[in-house]
């Protein structure tokens, strides 16, 4: 199959990275953004100043306004925003081609991956799951990233890694489609759970605490819906939820030192944070814990923080009285 032309969905941060990405790499792509503000400063300033500053954009990206087909799709909204977006191109359009999914959430109501969406919307596309420690300010400024590039194992993936790849960004190919975005996921709840833990003051032996049990929960939802618990290893797990767990770059490390330090959801997001996927994951991912059965008690207290039902001293102090039992 023919992968040389690239068309990526979102003029966000990420997807106006993806393109950056891709463009320096030496691929003809296209960048689909609904704002037209955006579409005009791309091509004419090459910046998008909204989303990544002052960075220099390279300028073979096109960016426009309606969906253009190419080999290679990348949905880049929101995940909330996929099956909109996804709503907007006709299914024919990505029939039997790769279109690859970097959203990291699970949706609302549908309690969906990312890849079911794409199934619902269009039957007959081929899905990836991209995912792992990549901050797109990171992958616009060409420094060197590597992520997971998951299909199911019945596709050739490397042969798409590669046409992925460039000099900055190195995708490994894999086959745990559900194990990656189930992590990609998870990763931003406990992400806002760390970030609440130094807002709170804490402490670092508390947040990496908490991320070790946070792995060990990841890899029990992951294993009860399919995925492998060795993907967690790799970069969409162990890698990805390191970033996002230990820095305020993560926007939803962010959020959650906002709640830490006493802030409710509401007061911060009409503060104008930026997007935090966890918030709207968080409950989903609850849901899922019970539908599977699954012990998930971090996935519960980002919730109780979230609703504000509880405080987090309270919160901890519930988790640190949990019995006793062994580790595993
Ligand atoms: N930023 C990062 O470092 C990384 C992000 N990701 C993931 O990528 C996804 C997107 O994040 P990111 O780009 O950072 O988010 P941003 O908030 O930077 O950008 C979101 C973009 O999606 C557009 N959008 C929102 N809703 C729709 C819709 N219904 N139809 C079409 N376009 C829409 C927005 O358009 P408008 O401007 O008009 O609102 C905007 O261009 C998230 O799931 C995130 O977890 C993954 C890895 C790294
Ligand atoms: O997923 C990301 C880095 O891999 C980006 O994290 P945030 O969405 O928390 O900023």
């Amino acid at each position: 199959m023919r992968l040389e032309t690239v068309t990526v969905v979102g003029g966000g941060a990420w997807g106006s990275a993806l393109a950056q990405a891709a463009a320096t790499a030496g691929r003809p792509v296209t960048l689909i953004a609904r704002d037209e503000k955006i579409v005009d400063e791309i091509n004419t300033r090459h910046t998008n100043t909204r989303y990544l500053g002052g960075l220099a954009l390279d300028v073979r990206i096109v960016a426009e306004s309606l969906f253009v087909p190419a080999d290679i799709v990348v949905m880049a909204v929101p995940a909330q925003a996929t099956r909109q977006a996804l709503a907007a191109i006709d299914p024919e359009f990505l029939a039997r081609r790769p279109v690859v999914l970097t959203a990291k959430g699970l949706e609302t109501g549908t309690l969906e991956r990312q890849s079911e969406i794409l199934g619902a919307m269009a039957p007959l596309a081929v899905p990836y799951v991209l995912s792992g420690p990549s901050f797109a300010a990171d992958v616009a400024a060409g420094r060197p990233t590597a992520v997971t590039l998951a299909g199911d194992g019945a596709s050739d993936t490397s042969e798409l890694a590669a046409a992925l790849a460039g000099p900055s960004l190195r995708p490994y190919a894999a086959d745990d489609r559900v194990g990656v975005e189930i992590a990609g996921a998870l990763k931003n709840v406990y992400a806002l759970a760390c970030g609440a833990v130094e807002g709170a003051g804490l402490g670092f032996s508390a947040r990496s605490a908490l991320m070790a049990r946070a792995y060990a929960e990841m890899a029990r939802i992951v294993t009860a819906m399919g995925g492998s618990a060795t993907t967690l290893t790799g970069l969409a797990g162990l890698g990805d939820l390191t970033l996002s767990c230990t820095t305020p770059q993560s926007r939803n490390y962010t959020f959650g030192l906002a709640l830490g330090r006493g802030e409710s959801t509401q007061e911060i997001l009409a503060g104008g944070a930026g997007l935090a996927e966890g918030v709207a994951t968080a409950p989903v991912a609850a849901e899922l814990a019970e539908r599977f059965e699954v012990d998930a008690p971090l996935v519960a207290a980002v919730n109780q923080l979230l609703t504000g039902v509880a405080s987090i001293t309270h919160i901890v102090a519930g988790l640190m009285a949990r019995p006793l039992k062994r580790e595993s």
